[in-house]
């Protein structure tokens, strides 16, 4: 559904030159649901922005919905929807009437974007909202307006842009359990873009990790969680961490252990496995613990592996 090949985009003004997607190749086939994950200014939205038409890319090539991009940008427009992030609503006109007239922008007569708007109403639970200004709605129900103004044409292929961002945790997941049945009803193909964890993480089949404007890893969720190495022990220690420590480094099959005041952390192959073990050399040397956990690695561990920074930390600064 989506071929890239060598994609760059750069943009050059008064304060220099800033290349902001450098040399990016990706696929993605018909009804997959793919994120885009990476911290602001990462490249996502240039990405989008080129894949869409709407901005032409420095080099490369690429074919979206089974057409050139940069020779049959029509062909493109045709067959694809774009969700901006924060959308593109004016705010005076009621739900349906919103709707309707995107439908007849696309070129659809009055009856059909009508029975068109009364489908994607109720498609994306907005029926109860038709007849109310814009103005009036929740941040979740417009972002979900936003995505029946993308539907409007029936495109196979929907780009969102940060669809979350800024929305309250059960409009989120709401909207979540919207998106994942456009791909399940409809077999639509999905390419949305996100810098939250947890959205990549539950919502999409698989991820492209974009730092710095180039893709630094791909893989499903779980691929990309199975290749950081191990999981992360954590073990707060009534007396002796340094012990501890080397207790726990002597033993086959821990790595990166480090001691942080009375807080011992590694790493080990399995923690389900290894618990038992560290637990008895550890009491085999009158150590007690005050607490232990063990947690599988997360996509932020990802993200730290490939780019030495944490996504969590620089999202929330
Ligand atoms: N029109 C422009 N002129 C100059 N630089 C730009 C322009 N648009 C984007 N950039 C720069 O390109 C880089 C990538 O920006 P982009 O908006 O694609 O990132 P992003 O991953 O979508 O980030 P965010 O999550 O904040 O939307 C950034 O350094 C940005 O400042």
């Amino acid at each position: 559904m989506i071929r890239v090949r060598g994609l760059t985009r750069c943009f050059t003004g008064r304060h220099g030159a800033v290349d902001a997607v450098r040399g990016v190749d990706l696929d993605v086939a018909a009804g997959e649901l793919v994120g885009f994950l990476g911290p602001n200014g990462a490249g996502k939205t240039t990405t989008l922005r080129m894949l869409t038409t709407l901005l032409r890319p420095t080099s490369g090539e690429a074919r979206v919905a089974g057409r050139d991009l940069l020779g049959d940008p029509d062909g493109v427009r045709e067959r694809i929807g774009y969700v901006a992030q924060g959308g593109t609503l004016a705010f005076d006109y009621p739900v349906r009437e919103e709707l309707e007239m995107q439908g007849r922008f696309y070129g659809l007569d009055r009856a059909r974007a009508r029975a068109r708007c009364t489908e994607l109403l109720d498609e994306l639970g907005l029926d109860d909202l038709r007849d109310r200004p814009v103005a009036t709605l929740s941040g979740g129900q417009r972002r979900r307006l936003d995505i029946a103004m993308g539907l409007v044409h029936s495109p196979e292929l929907l780009f969102l842009d940060e669809p979350t961002t800024g929305l309250d945790p059960t409009s989120r997941a709401s909207l979540w359990q919207r998106i994942r049945s456009l791909r399940d009803e409809r077999g639509m193909t999905v390419f949305l873009s996100t810098h939250y964890l947890d959205e990549a993480d539950t919502l999409c089949d698989r991820l492209l990790v974009i730092d710095n404007g180039v893709i630094v890893a791909s893989g499903s969720p779980e691929e990309l969680k199975r290749s950081v190495s191990g999981d992360a022990v954590t073990m707060t220690v009534n007396g002796d961490a340094a012990t501890a420590a080397r207790t726990a480094e002597n033993l086959g099959g821990t790595s990166e252990v480090a001691v942080d005041g009375d807080v011992v952390r590694l790493r080990v192959t399995r923690g389900d496995e290894a618990l038992p073990v560290l637990l008895n050399a550890l009491r085999d040397k009158d150590i007690e613990l005050a607490s232990v956990t063990v947690q599988r690695p997360t996509l932020d561990d990802v993200f730290l592996g490939v780019t030495g920074r944490s996504l969590r930390a620089e999202v929330a600064a």
